[in-house]
Order: structure tokens, then sequence, then C-alpha cells
């Protein structure tokens, strides 16, 4: 049976690069475009069975919307991460000059890792946000003002654009972290990264206490992140991701430890960390999907 999977479209945004690295080879994937983040997420488990969605930039942070909903929202868990460069372009319909463009389209994280880039060299051009870095691409290719797009260089060739700047994002290693949702998440592989969410009391000490037990067993944390709780100004929702599978004997104990002395608790997911390159071509490949 076909295994139906979610990507931001349409067409050439990065989530469907990631979408398509993560399915290639697997022809069971029946591949369905959405036009925002959350309509995806809400979907997961009715129209389709997975999602793929970016979580965090090297240059901007956490993709906030994917996060909150995952935090508040979501049942969704995470089976797979993938990271993947992010190389931005300025793309126009007609060769316009940079000091010519009077507005400038895209994704709010793909302008936001341009910042730089578009203050200095386009100073007039005014900023509008698109859900997606594509849908900015099919905007600005529907009309002859001199107006450009922020976004993958396939927009080209698919919307009939021409690059007017490469390579413009504000730090030269910019790459984004992509997650996999899906209803269930992954088995123990040895290399693995576990994301949970928890609040804690409002007291002096808590969210030391809860770290600690992390820290006593020698686990190695890989983020923190807080997000309101949405409940009261000032009070917030901790997202953090440990090295690890919660099937290991001692992070089992210590997420156990944390339920425990937290006032809401709910496990992300566990899933094999990325690394380029792993597992070994030819070595011991546990996990089906990679
Ligand atoms: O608009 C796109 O192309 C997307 O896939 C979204 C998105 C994001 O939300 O972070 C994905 C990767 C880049 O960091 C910029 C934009």
């Amino acid at each position: 049976m076909a295994i139906r999977i979610g990507y931001l479209g349409p067409a050439g945004t990065f989530t469907e690069e990631a979408m398509c690295l993560y399915t290639s080879g697997n022809e069971h994937y029946e591949k369905l475009e959405f036009s925002s983040i959350p309509e995806m997420i809400y979907s997961i488990g009715t129209k389709i069975d997975e999602a793929v969605v970016p979580f965090e930039n090297s240059i901007e942070g956490s993709v906030n919307v994917t996060l909150d909903l995952l935090i508040h929202e979501s049942m969704a868990m995470i089976k797979k991460e993938l990271v993947l460069p992010v190389n931005q372009n300025l793309l126009a319909k007609k060769p316009f000059s940079l000091e010519e463009i009077e507005i400038v389209y895209s994704h709010p994280q793909a302008l936001y890792q341009c910042r730089r880039f578009l203050h200095e060299r386009l100073p007039k051009a005014l900023w509008r946000e698109t859900e997606s870095t594509a849908e900015a691409a099919r905007i600005v290719a529907k009309s002859e003002k001199p107006w450009a797009a922020v976004g993958h260089r396939r927009l080209g060739e698919l919307y009939g654009l021409l690059i007017v700047a490469e390579n413009i994002q504000d730090y030269k290693n910019n790459v984004t972290r992509f997650i996999i949702l899906s209803h269930e998440d992954s088995l123990p592989t040895g290399f693995d990264r576990t994301s949970v969410v928890f609040a804690t009391e409002n007291k002096p000490g808590s969210l030391y206490r809860v770290l600690g037990f992390f820290a006593r067993e020698n686990l190695n944390l890989t983020k923190i992140e807080s997000r309101p709780s949405r409940k009261a100004l000032g009070e917030y929702v901790f997202l953090l991701e440990v090295e690890g599978h919660r099937d290991d004997e001692v992070l089992k104990k210590v997420l156990m430890e944390v339920q425990n002395n937290t006032t809401y608790f709910k496990i992300l997911g566990s899933y094999p960390r990325w690394q380029e390159g792993y597992p070994p071509a030819g070595g011991d490949r546990k996990d089906p999907n990679l």
C-alpha cells in the first residue's frame, strides 16, 4: 500500500528537495503537496501518513511554527531527521539590476537568512512574506514588474526566472534540519536522538533539577529551546533534545525521572541522528528507511 507523504509546495521548495532525498529509491511513496506547514501537520493521520517539515536553520534558528504545532497541537512523532545545505538565490523575470527591484518575495526564513544582503544591495525593496520560497517564485513569474524572489536555483527552470544574484545567504554554510513526522518514531540504531517537551513548576531550581538528571548520567543534550506555554505571559514549555534512544536503558530511566518531576511531559520521538555518510555503505543498516 502507498505511503502518502506531504511536503510544502509548490514544486521547488527546499522541503520538496528534502522529501525527494528521503523517499528516493522507495516507490511506495505517494507525494502530496501542501501550501502551508500547519495545514500539512493537521493532515497527518487523515490525508497523509507522513510529512516532511523544516525544523531549524543554522542562521535563523528554530522554525517556530513547526515547534509550536508539535508542542501544542499534534500527536505526530519524529521518525527521521535530514540536514540539507540551503543556498539562496535572487530570481527575477527580467535581467533587472538589484537597485531596480521594488519588492522581494519569499518565505520569512529565507528572507531572514539573507537579511544583510537584502538590506545592503536592495535598499529600496519592500519585503513580502509568502508561505514558501516556490510560492514567491510563482508570484514573481506572473508579473512584469521589477519584483524578485529568494529561493532555490531550481526555481529558475521551474518558473522561467533568471538568477540575478547567487548564494545570497549571509553565512556561507547555511543548512536546514528537516524532520519526518509520522504516527510513530523509529527503532534504536545505536546512533539516535530523542526529542521531548516538558514544563516545570514556576519555582527556583526546577529546570536546573531536570537538566541535572541528564548531566548525572553523562547524557549529551543537543538542543534546548523555550516556547510560550500559551497559558500566561512568562510561562514556558521547553523542547529538549538528547543523544540516545528512549528505549536505551539509561535514557529510559532518566526520562521517567523527568516525567515524574514536571507538570507536562511528552516524547516527540527517537530517531537516527543525521550524519553525512551514516551508516557506512554496506554497513549494518538496522533502519529500513536509510
Ligand atoms: O520555502 C521553502 O522552500 C521551504 O521549504 C521552507 C523553508 C523553511 O521554512 O525553513 C525551508 C528551508 C529554508 O530554510 C527556507 C525555507
